[in-house]
């Protein structure tokens, strides 16, 4: 069931309280998670869900989508409490629409956690088997991208060459340094470069055994694996 809505600035408290097996899309703005993402959403056993998706769904009238609004218009990180409640608030209703069913996917989380922070508050709500950090060193390359993107998407975020690069910095400063909360064990460093196809295979090798091993036994994934800690 969905959470009753937290108020804007408490801490997210899931009334659910497993840990869903999870992979993380990792690397800068601009480097291909959303298409990957997108592609993965399309394999049964897989829910892609990306947190910039999330909030350009917003109302943006709304008290909270004038505030993301804000933030996503200069290129900064929406606040981590805010995120991380909408975030969770989305995956319940993916939850209760049964488009995620945790006994039979895993979570592709695509944009989230994008700091240190954001990656402790998510330790309650995933178990992160997998960080496939997409890796590009021509951010030249990526801003045009980018820049394409805004063009036929019409992105606040990508609105100038200003906001790209602030949001490079931002990545470098508060995002890069993700990578390093979690267990090496589970970091995946695979080259961006090459066509979706390309990618998507590199992908794949990383994420089937994953999913073949959280799946493998029904009555562990039934049961949403891991308690949270201090369950
Ligand atoms: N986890 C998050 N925490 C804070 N802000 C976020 C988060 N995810 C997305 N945003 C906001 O939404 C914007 C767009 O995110 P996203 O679609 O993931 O961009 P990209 O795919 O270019 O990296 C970000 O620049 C940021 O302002």
């Amino acid at each position: 069931m969905p959470d009753a809505p937290a108020r804007h600035g408490e801490r997210h408290r899931a009334t659910d309280r497993r840990r869903f097996p999870a992979a993380l899309l990792f690397g800068a703005p601009g480097v291909g998670k959303g298409t990957q993402g997108s592609i993965l959403a399309r394999i049964p056993g897989f829910f892609h869900l990306s947190s910039g998706d999330i909030f350009r769904s917003i109302d943006l009238g709304g008290e909270d989508g004038r505030e993301i609004t804000r933030h996503i218009s200069r290129g900064d990180l929406v606040p981590d409490e805010l995120t991380v409640k909408i975030w969770r608030r989305a995956l319940d209703a993916h939850m209760f629409l049964s488009s995620f069913k945790p006994r039979e996917d895993l979570l592709i989380l695509d944009g989230i956690p994008r700091n240190v922070h954001q990656a402790q508050m998510l330790q309650e709500h995933v178990e992160v088997k997998a960080l496939i950090h997409l890796e590009c060193t021509d951010t030249e390359a990526m801003v045009t991208r980018l820049r394409r993107r805004a063009l036929r998407e019409g992105r606040m975020d990508d609105a100038s060459e200003d906001i790209i690069r602030h949001r490079y910095e931002v990545y470098s400063r508060a995002t890069a340094p993700v990578s390093e909360f979690y267990d090496p064990s589970v970091i995946h460093r695979l080259d961006a470069i090459g066509s979706p196809a390309a990618i998507l295979r590199r992908v794949l090798d990383v994420l089937v055994p994953i999913q073949d091993a959280v799946f493998a036994a029904p009555e562990a994934a039934a049961e949403g694996e891991t308690p949270a800690p201090g369950a």
